[in-house]
């Protein structure tokens, strides 16, 4: 056996388990066999578990140049960026159990769910995002490997898992939820998503335009995401489909080219005595760009990123992001 089980580990690894901080934690590929290249000999011996190491002196060099992060509040910054991820989720407003899973989370796992808070302070295991709406977004203490890992919070992940898979929540990022919100779209908008995939935006402009729409009939509006990787197109069909919904169309273009689209955006409204449908250039009440970036911040999902960073995986977006956004801005205001 490999020792992976707790009663292998060493006090200080289960310290660090116990801090939350244990997706820091990895036994490289030489552990399992170094000490004992016949597999037989004492299992304390056999693994050393190794902490990634989360400095990277050319990330410290290139984000001391930005000058984004002031002198004063840069140990702070390391710090956070040292720190996992908390999860956070959605429910699905269109859901007819939307109710329900606020109910669940509010009577039953805020109060099951307290003892087991990462530092044992005050803090609540799971509450409400204040800045959204109704109640719809939840943060939680715990980390994505500490929701896997822990057998306590093991009724809790059964529940976020299920919940997820069958589209009364989506499990999201907190950050991540922001542009849709202030993008302010209604329940008739054309909402173009131009750089979609896996869809968690997008997921949340058709719920938002599904909001106000009663059981069995569909909403005026909708929403057309794009994405330049067609197997990241799968994955984006992957995550909408479990909203059931004819109002999306999926697009595989590259964003900064991409094609003017016409439709008879009235079809519906026509009046009866139209003949010929009035097909026009297609233009979209709200477009969102949400371009790659240097995904520095998934430091915090994904240690080994503290070794594998480089100032080229920062560099290079800069222009692709200008001309993705002036193609937004055409799509939505002129022909
Ligand atoms: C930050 S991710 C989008 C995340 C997504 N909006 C979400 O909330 O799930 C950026 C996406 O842009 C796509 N992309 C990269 N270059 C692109 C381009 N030139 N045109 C369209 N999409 C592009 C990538 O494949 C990636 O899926």
């Amino acid at each position: 056996m490999g020792g992976r089980g707790r009663g292998s580990r060493s006090r200080t690894q289960r310290k660090h388990f116990r801090d939350g901080r244990e997706n820091v934690w990895k036994r490289s590929k030489s552990d399992s066999t170094s000490s004992d290249p016949n597999g037989n000999g004492n299992s304390e011996n056999k693994t050393h578990w190794k902490p990634f190491s989360t400095q990277n002196s050319a990330f410290d060099e290139y984000y001391k140049e930005q000058g984004i992060v002031t002198a004063e509040e840069w140990d702070t910054f390391i710090e956070v960026l040292r720190t996992p991820l908390p999860a956070a989720f959605r429910i699905n407003p269109s859901s007819q159990f939307c109710e329900d899973i606020k109910s669940q989370l509010e009577n039953d796992f805020m109060n099951s769910l307290k003892a087991e808070t990462t530092d044992g302070g005050e803090v609540e295991a799971i509450r409400p995002l204040p800045w959204y709406p109704d109640n719809l977004a939840w943060h939680s203490n715990f980390s994505r490997m500490q929701l896997r890992k822990n057998q306590t919070l093991e009724r809790f992940h059964e529940f976020l898992k299920l919940e997820n898979e069958i589209g009364n929540i989506t499990r999201q990022e907190a950050v991540s939820m922001v542009p849709p919100l202030f993008l302010d779209v209604c329940p008739d908008h054309f909402v173009l998503d131009m750089c979609a995939a896996p869809g968690s935006k997008t997921f949340q402009l058709l719920e938002i335009i599904y909001q106000s729409t009663k059981p069995g009939s569909l909403p005026d509006g909708m929403v057309m995401a794009n994405d330049l990787d067609v197997q990241r197109c799968n994955l984006l069909i992957h995550q909408t489909k479990r909203m059931c919904t004819a109002n999306l169309i999926v697009t595989n273009n590259e964003a900064q080219h991409f094609p003017g689209c016409r439709a008879d955006k009235n079809g519906s409204k026509a009046s009866e005595m139209e003949i010929e449908p009035q097909i026009s250039q297609l233009l979209f009440d709200r477009v969102l760009c949400d371009v790659p970036c240097s995904g520095d911040g998934t430091l915090r999902k994904a240690p080994d990123m503290w070794r594998k960073w480089n100032p080229g995986m920062a560099n290079g977006l800069h222009s692709l992001q200008i001309q993705i956004a002036m193609r937004g801005t055409l799509m939505k205001y002129s022909n």
